[in-house]
């Protein structure tokens, strides 16, 4: 089983050399906590969290449709391995640097902070193939989203508290424009989305314009990790439709949830942090299977 204090003999300073790196990386560029928070997600869902999404080549999971042009923050993810190198060389796996670094992503955006469970190995291959079943499309239904999340063993419940991730960050106008012009072929607007959002995200995401084009996915609280994506989502104002449909999609369920987090930060946060730590429990490979990578990107 994994356990917080699995490199207190071997790397004592682990968790301060991560914290540190995270802050540095932050000064730079404050988005960069969601682009970090993200990473360990899409690591988790895909082999179980093995850090399998760092690895390069052609079949890496970078490409998957869910990733491609999407996932950031790898230059990071390089910064803190080789401190952590430097500190204690070939002991701390990437798969536990990715699940460190989600949790200062949180704290330093303001959010809740825990004990991080360790003890992963990184795993020796990528899964494309996976990546692409595995990992949530933003037009999945919501019944699709969360067999997606049961399939990892995770539950209704954590499908809304982790959906509260998107308190942070950006998204890419391909990733919604689907909404504001011709949505799901009716020839209009998702009849959902508040109607001066929806005026200003059109000049924002122009037909035929540039997908690459970035929003706040909580809108007008975008660097702060609170709860302010479900009062957004009460107000027609989530930006992805697998945000809106939390609230809208005829799940009385997640309806519920999002109404309570909204009204409890402090319950919000509570959750929030018992599905990050079930979230990286997802099929941990641990004693000899696996290996400790010296560099994220290739295995030894
Ligand atoms: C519920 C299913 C989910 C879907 C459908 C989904 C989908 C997406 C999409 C489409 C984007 C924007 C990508 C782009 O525009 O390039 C995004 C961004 C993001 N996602 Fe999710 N996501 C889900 C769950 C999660 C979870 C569980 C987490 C973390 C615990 C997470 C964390 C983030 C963060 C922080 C960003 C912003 C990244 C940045 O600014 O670089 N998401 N997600
Ligand atoms: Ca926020």
């Amino acid at each position: 089983d994994l356990n917080a204090d699995f490199y207190k003999q071997t790397c004592p300073d682990l968790l301060k050399i991560v914290r540190k790196e995270v802050k540095d990386a932050l000064k730079i560029e404050m988005r960069m906590a969601a682009s970090l928070l993200r990473l360990h997600f899409v690591d988790c869902f895909v082999n179980g969290c093995d850090a399998s999404i760092l690895l390069d080549g052609s079949n890496s999971e970078k490409f998957a449709t869910p990733n491609l042009n999407s996932v950031r923050g790898f230059q990071v993810v390089d910064a803190v391995k080789s401190a952590v190198e430097s500190a204690c060389s070939g002991v701390v796996s990437c798969a536990d640097i990715l699940a460190l670094i989600a949790r200062d992503s949180v704290l330093l955006s303001g959010g809740p902070t825990w004990k991080v469970l360790l003890g992963r190995r990184d795993g020796l291959v990528p899964n494309q193939r996976g990546a692409n079943l595995a990992i949530p499309s933003q037009y999945d239904t919501l019944d699709t989203i969360i067999s997606k999340f049961a399939n990892v063993g995770l539950n209704v419940t954590d499908v809304v508290s982790l959906s509260g991730a998107h308190t942070i960050g950006r998204a890419r106008c391909a990733t919604f424009s689907k909404r504001l012009w011709n949505f799901f072929n009716t020839g209009g607007p998702d009849s959902t989305m508040e109607k001066d959002m929806l005026s200003d995200l059109q000049h924002v995401c122009l037909v035929n314009g540039d997908g690459n084009k970035t929003t706040a996915l909580d809108r007008n609280s975008n660097d702060l990790f609170d709860n302010h994506y479900y009062q957004n989502l009460l107000d027609g104002k989530g930006l992805l439709y697998s945000d809106q449909i939390l609230f809208n999609g005829g799940d009385d369920e997640t309806k519920s949830v999002v109404d309570n987090y909204r009204r409890k930060p402090k319950l919000f946060f509570d959750d929030f942090i018992k599905s990050m730590i079930k979230m990286g429990n997802i099929g941990p490979v641990t004693g000899s299977s696996g290996q400790i990578r010296k560099n994220c990107r290739v295995i030894n």
